[in-house]
């Protein structure tokens, strides 16, 4: 993999500062503070994954997009009411449109919650499934779940510290059952250029984003614009979700964001980690410094996406809307409630 430089607008923070003495330590959380109030998304290098184990996370996702179409089948997200496992391109929306784009989803490896009287987020819960036809896939992911939780916990310590907290202040959030989930997602070319997926927020607190070297396609709002978010060989694309601005009354910033889909001849892969806490916690609300305080813009209200801080509420919400048909099979109940 090469590092060849690439022009963004994006900021570029260098997290093996937090490795050096307590000014450089320092440094990084301010400007991970000011990155995430201002645009709410940055490049992360020096997170310390090696080039080899993501070029072997790229090289497997391949692997699993170019199996024949039954064995994808196989574990369609379909058969799971705990929205894990593959969705063919079309099968996803977003904004109430069609996502352009193939993936797996791979949550933590659960048992289901079998009580009846638990919170209906509880469904989320519960195994993976498995492509027999891969058998690599499961460890390889199960690594990178590993060491990206490394890195959003290290992440997590430093925006507490950084808001003026103490360093473990969001750890009970999330305790010893984090709600990760990983996507490998391949964006098929097309002509006309459109939603690969559509404009959103992430419902969670923080996305380790990491797309194919060399690959556009990504776009982020920044001030009514949309800025271009290309990949930086061996950088993560961080952003954080709706409930870091629950828990920042809008002090730190979710920020919209979709990919155009590639040209056609051209596919677009990526694997996006999502670092969530265990569903039925709710995130803290910090008590911000009063400087800080004075610069928070509230939360985001919008009757079509109630922010919950709870999160198994807030995705459970964006499952239903994102995978009506799964929701029909599995959950119908839920549709009829829902507003
Ligand atoms: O594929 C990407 O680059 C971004 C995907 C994304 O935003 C998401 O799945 O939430
Ligand atoms: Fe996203």
């Amino acid at each position: 993999m090469t590092h060849a430089p690439v022009s963004t607008s994006l900021p570029v923070l260098d997290m093996s500062m937090l490795d050096g003495d307590e000014a450089s330590a320092h440094a990084f959380r301010d400007a991970l503070r000011a990155a995430t109030h201002d645009v709410g998304f940055f490049y992360l290098v020096g997170h310390g994954i090696p080039d080899d184990v993501t070029t072997r996370a790229f090289a497997t996702a391949e692997q699993f997009f170019a199996l024949p179409a039954e064995d994808k089948q196989g574990v369609e997200m379909l058969r799971s009411p705990h929205f894990r496992g593959y969705t063919r391109t079309g099968g996803e929306l977003t904004g109430g449109q069609v996502d352009w784009r193939e993936q797996i989803d791979i949550g933590a490896e659960r048992d289901r919650v079998d009580d009846p009287g638990a919170p209906a987020y509880m469904r989320l819960e519960g195994p993976n499934l498995w492509p027999t036809a891969l058998p690599g896939l499961r460890a390889v992911f199960a690594d990178w779940e590993q060491r990206c939780t490394a890195v959003a916990r290290r992440l997590m310590q430093s925006w507490a510290l950084s808001l003026g907290s103490p360093a473990d202040v969001f750890d009970d959030t999330f305790g010893d059952r984090p709600s990760t989930l990983i996507k490998l997602v391949r964006y098929p070319g097309r002509e006309d250029r459109g939603q690969g997926v559509g404009a959103h927020n992430d419902p969670g607190v923080l996305t380790l984003l990491m797309i194919e070297p060399g690959k556009g396609g990504l776009q982020v709002e920044h001030d009514g614009a949309w800025i271009e978010a290309p990949a930086v060989p061996g950088a993560f694309v961080v952003n954080i979700g709706e409930l870091m601005e629950f828990a920042t009354d809008g002090y730190l910033k979710a920020t919209m964001h979709r990919v155009v889909s590639p040209p056609p001849g051209e596919t677009r892969l990526s694997i996006p980690f999502f670092f969530n806490p265990a569903l039925d916690s709710t995130v803290p609300r910090i008590e911000l410094p009063s400087e800080l305080a004075d610069q928070a813009r509230g939360v985001t209200q919008d009757p079509h996406n109630v922010i919950s801080g709870t999160f198994g509420d807030n995705l459970l919400k964006a499952r239903l809307r994102a995978h009506p048909h799964v929701a029909a099979v599995h959950h119908p109940d839920l549709l009829r409630s829902s507003p």
